[in-house]
This record gives structure tokens, C-alpha cells and sequence, in this order.
């Protein structure tokens, strides 16, 4: 049975990254997306907004949302400060099982823990299940059309405090509409917009970030 792309591209950072560096596996999966397949990690330019945001925030407990391949949460995770963790969430087994191996392959696992599942079905098990008391920071990348509905869902379980801060990818492009509409008017969000291109490629994208304020 012939691989998926996934594998393949977990395949080329098993064979060309440094195992134990993290760095060197997101490098090498940009490497391997931008010459040979094209895949939706959010790539080095977003990249960098991410880790401009996470530095800001110095979270302690990440929620991530739509792990894929596991490159961004290779990216948030080796940021993070010693005892802080990143829960991260993915529905499709297969996926998981990729960043999974990922996750080992870049020597975060004790700060990475994934989630197999739906946000929907796992962020009310987040306060219960997986001991949170509150999120610092939230990496949303999963369904576009899901982000508005589980930035509600987030709100409702209490999950937010004053200051926690949602990044968003693909605002632009595929586009989440309705969750710009939603923070953009909502009083409880202070919204900042980073505008960037697509991964790997020259058409326009866009991040948002809201920062929840209580
Ligand atoms: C809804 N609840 C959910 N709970 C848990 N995991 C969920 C999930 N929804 C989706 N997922 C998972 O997240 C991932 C989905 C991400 C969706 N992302 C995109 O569609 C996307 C798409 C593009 C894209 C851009 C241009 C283009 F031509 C084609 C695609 C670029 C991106 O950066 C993207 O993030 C998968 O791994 C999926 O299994
Ligand atoms: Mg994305």
C-alpha cells in the first residue's frame, strides 16, 4: 500500500533531521514542503509569528488545535519555558500517530502531550480530565469554520482568563470569516491582525491574534 504524504514527510525528517532538535525538524519539514510536497504546516514565515506570540506570552499550559504532522507543536514546545506544557488536539488517527512519532523524533514529548480526539468532545474534558485550571495561550489550526464554535465552547468551560491570548492561522486564506466577525465585535477580545502569506507559497494570508479580556 503506498504511503501517505504524511509519512512521507515524516519519513524525510527521520532520515535528514537531527534527532533531539527541534529546530532542526521544522527546518527540515519546510525543507521537504516547500521543495517537494506542498503541506498545510503553518511553514517559517507564520512561524516566526508564532513564536514571537508565544514568547510574548510565556505560556505555562498551550492548547494547540489541529495537530497534523506535529510541526507546530514541535515549534510552540521548544519555546516553552521549563514545567509548561502543550495539549494539543487531533482527531484523525493517522495524523496522530505521525506527530506522535514527530514529537519523539524532536525530544518534546515531556512537554507535548496530544490529544487524540475532537476539540469539541475534548475541550470540556480539559478542566477534569487533563487537570487545567485555565489556557494561557491557544493555537488554532484546525476546521476554519470550527474556530468560531470552539472559541465559544473555550469561553463557555471557562478556559479563558483575563489575558489569554488565541493566535489563529489562516484568517486569509482557506479563511475563517466568521470567527474574525466574531472577536473583531465581540467586547471580550482585543484583536491584532498580522497580515503574511500562505506556507510555501506567494498568495496572501493572514493570523489573527485576541487577547481575551475577562
Ligand atoms: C473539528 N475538530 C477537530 N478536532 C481535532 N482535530 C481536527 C479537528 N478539525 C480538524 N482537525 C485536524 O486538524 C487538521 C486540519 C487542519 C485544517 N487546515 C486547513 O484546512 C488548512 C488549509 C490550508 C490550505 C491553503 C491553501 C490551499 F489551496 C489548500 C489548503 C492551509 C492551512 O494552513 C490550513 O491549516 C487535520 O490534521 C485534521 O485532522
Ligand atoms: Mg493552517
Amino acid at each position: 500500500m503506498n504511503q501517505s504524504k504524511e509519512q512521507r514527510i515524516l519519513n524525510f525528517v527521520l532520515q535528514n533531521a537531527v534527532r533531539g532538535d527541534p529546530c532542526s525538524v521544522v527546518d527540515t519539514i519546510d525543507k521537504y514542503c516547500s521543495q517537494k510536497e506542498w503541506a498545510m504546516n503553518v511553514g517559517n514565515e507564520k512561524g516566526e509569528i508564532l513564536d514571537k506570540t508565544v514568547e510574548e506570552v510565556n505560556p505555562s499550559v498551550a492548547l494547540e488545535l489541529g495537530t497534523y504532522c506535529g510541526y507546530s507543536a514541535v515549534r510552540i514546545s521548544r519555546l516553552l519555558k521549563a514545567g509548561a506544557r502543550l495539549l494539543t488536539v487531533e482527531f484523525n488517527p493517522e495524523f496522530a500517530a505521525i506527530a506522535k512519532q514527530m514529537i519523539e523524533f524532536a525530544g518534546v514529548q515531556d512537554k507535548v502531550k496530544l490529544l487524540e480526539g475532537p476539540s469539541e468532545e475534548i475541550i470540556p474534558q480539559l478542566k477534569k480530565k487533563y487537570e487545567v485550571d485555565t489556557l494561557d495561550f491557544v493555537f488554532l489550526d484546525h476546521w476554519k469554520d470550527r474556530y468560531r464554535p470552539d472559541t465559544i465552547l473555550l469561553q463557555e468551560c471557562n478556559l479563558l482568563r483575563k489575558g489569554s491570548v488565541l493566535l489563529a492561522d489562516n484568517v486569509i486564506f482557506p479563511g475563517a470569516p466568521d470567527f474574525l466577525d466574531y472577536v473583531r465585535k465581540s467586547p471580550h477580545f482585543q484583536c491584532t491582525y498580522y497580515p503574511s502569506h500562505l506556507e510555501y507559497m506567494q498568495v496572501e494570508d493572514a493570523m489573527e491574534k485576541a487577547v481575551f479580556l475577562g
